[in-house]
């Protein structure tokens, strides 16, 4: 496997804010990466210094093997659709569509042209004019289009309806099944595109909480539910990721997956087992103020 971008101690700050905290990890080709976390993590700051629109402030970023600013070689194959994506005054999408092979050598006007009639998008409308929906489609557009060889998209489509987000998923994975590359999709819609992602990266406070296979995520958390004695018996010596209850009820989320000794066990005790979502998880790891709202709920 060809590793795309390497980043070690990657630090940026704002000032004495750090937004970015020393985090190691590296990307591979052909790979689509779910870059995830809570609002202010530091998805976006990260995604605009492997594009060279920001500087780090301390350890090493090798994209391409060269550090992406100033190396135009290298910006060239990449391709950032920002969540306001800003374009000139005045310009149309037909304008940003015919000068897009400019930017993207491998630009496909005709898989562009598709992806306008399937978004419906009106192409001779002043870009200024477009619904947030619509704004939002010229970008997913550029970047599926696009075909850059790394690929990032920052919470691509707001305003999209469902409809809309669907045909972008359905796309991406046609597309991308023909055209591997390295995408980067940074979103809060988590469960919607848990299918798509091959790999998790989350983000909490400028360090990194998990950097693992989708498909060692997908089930590696288990949510067991029942009578509070119960569950807190049978989940004393586990690690507890997450906890809820209410009454003589109890939901207990544990890190790991359960042997069937362990299911048959529970099944005695009259608990329900549940696999967790990618989302509940992400919840789970991320929000400790919701696990200390339940802990104090049950100490109360
Ligand atoms: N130019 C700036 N000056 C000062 N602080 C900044 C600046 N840009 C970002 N930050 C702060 O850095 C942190 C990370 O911001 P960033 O935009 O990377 O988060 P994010 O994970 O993309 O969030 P969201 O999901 O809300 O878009 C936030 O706390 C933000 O307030």
């Amino acid at each position: 496997m060809t590793t795309v971008v390497r980043a070690q101690g990657l630090t940026k700050r704002y000032g004495s804010f750090t937004a970015v905290d020393a985090v190691d990890f590296t990307l591979e080709e052909g790979r689509i990466y779910g870059l995830l976390g809570r609002n202010g993590a530091g998805k976006t700051t990260i995604m605009q210094l492997l594009t060279g629109q920001l500087f780090p402030n301390g350890g090493e970023l090798e994209v391409f093997g060269r550090t992406p600013a100033e190396h135009a070689d290298v910006l060239r194959r990449l391709c950032f659709i920002a969540e306001s994506q800003r374009y000139p005054e005045d310009f149309t999408p037909a304008h940003v569509f015919k000068s897009a092979p400019w930017f993207f050598e491998n630009w496909d006007a005709a898989f562009a042209e598709r992806l306008v009639a399937d978004f419906r998008l009106p192409t001779k409308r002043r870009i200024k004019k477009l619904s947030r929906g619509q704004l939002s489609a010229v970008g997913v557009i550029v970047g599926l289009a696009s075909r850059a060889p790394l690929t990032f998209f920052d919470e691509p489509y707001l305003g999209l309806d469902a409809v809309a987000r669907h045909i972008f998923y359905d796309r991406l994975l046609e597309d991308y099944a023909e055209h591997p590359r390295t995408i980067v999709l940074s979103t809060h819609l988590i469960d919607e595109v848990a299918n798509l992602l091959e790999h998790v990266i989350l983000i909490d406070q400028g360090r990194i909480l998990l950097d693992r296979d989708a498909e060692e995520v997908r089930g590696s958390a288990t949510t067991i539910a029942g009578a509070r004695a119960a569950v807190d018996a049978f989940t004393a010596d586990r690690p507890v990721i997450g906890r809820e209850g209410i009454g003589g009820l109890a939901s207990v989320t544990i890190d790991g997956r359960l042997d069937q000794a362990e299911r048959i066990r529970a099944a005695e005790l009259g608990l329900e087992l549940a696999p967790v979502s990618l989302q509940q998880l992400i919840v789970h790891l991320t929000g400790t103020d919701l696990a200390g709202t339940a802990e104090q709920e049950k100490a109360a």
